[in-house]
């Protein structure tokens, strides 16, 4: 089966996500106009089991992308598919719903934690908001020690702690395990490791490689670092300023790139990173 990146509206069988011809504007607060375009027209897709890099230097819009798919903001126009299902045609309940196999994890991951929240109650937390095991504390216990146990934090030790008693890999992976307790089929991680030192980077995918071997996962993977991208994905998209200008597997891409942008960011992220 083909992989179209680059403008395809075919749906391939095996599809998990498909997101096809997406469109992004903000508005500036007080501005009476829609600013320029910060996506435009990206459309892409993401099988079962499989881990995309999506890379482009900062402001190209990747966030906001990773954000559509994750509901957390609205496309001006497109479609996003989640296993067959049109998300944007859908609203309230089956529209959370659809979305709950597509999680997201953030750069820091000390914003999105409640300092006042112990580590069981944060990683709980994705259940109640869904509503799922209402009134059942002891499946809900369980369901916490479980993901906790898959991101390799020792359940007895960390429940009753809070945010700032852990580490900021620990806090990562307190993320991870907060998106992995509803058992989604993606992770959407925008940029998980960049506050993290270079040794807890490696940890931290490797952490994430695992979830992937024993659940499945795919994970659609928001990056600046080259580095990372050839380590944890398989193939990778190239984002430059709203539009993808390329694709293909990681290491195609980053041995042979095709399109100037990406030759150019290539060049210049080996020549930091010295990859
Ligand atoms: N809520 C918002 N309101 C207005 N403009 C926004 C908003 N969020 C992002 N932008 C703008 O949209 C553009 C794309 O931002 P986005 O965060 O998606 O890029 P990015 O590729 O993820 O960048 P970075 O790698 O620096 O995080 C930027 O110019 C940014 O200033």
């Amino acid at each position: 089966m083909t992989i179209q990146d680059t403008g395809s509206a075919e749906v391939r069988r095996d599809d998990l996500l498909h997101v096809s011809d997406l469109h992004k504007a903000y508005t500036a607060p007080g501005a009476a106009f829609r600013q320029e375009a910060v996506v435009k027209g990206v459309s892409f897709s993401i099988a079962e089991g499989e881990t995309v890099g999506l890379v482009g230097a900062s402001g190209a819009g990747k966030s906001t992308i990773g954000r559509m798919i994750a509901g957390l903001e609205q496309p001006d126009s497109g479609t996003i598919k989640v296993m067959g299902q049109d998300i944007l045609a859908l609203k309230g309940k089956a529209r959370r719903q659809a979305l709950r196999p597509i999680q997201m994890i953030f750069q820091d991951p000390y914003e999105s934690l409640s300092p006042r929240m112990t580590i069981e109650q944060l990683v709980c937390e994705p259940l109640v908001i869904q509503r799922l095991y209402s009134g059942d504390k002891r499946a809900r216990r369980e369901l916490v020690r479980e993901a906790l146990a898959e991101v390799s934090l020792s359940p007895d030790r960390y429940m009753d702690r809070y945010p700032h008693e852990l580490s900021g890999g620990e806090r990562q992976r307190v993320g991870l395990a907060r998106a992995f307790i509803v058992r989604p089929r993606l992770i959407v991680a925008d940029e998980p490791t960049s506050m993290l030192d270079p040794s807890l980077r490696l940890d931290l995918l490797d952490v994430m490689k695992r979830l992937r071997q024993r659940h499945g996962l795919s994970y659609l993977f928001i990056t600046h670092d080259i580095a990372l991208t050839r380590h944890f994905c398989d193939r990778m998209l190239v984002l430059e300023q709203g539009v993808i200008v390329e694709s293909g597997s990681t290491d195609a891409v980053i041995d042979d790139p095709q399109h100037p942008f990406t030759k150019r960011l290539i060049g210049a992220l080996l020549e930091l990173t010295g990859v």
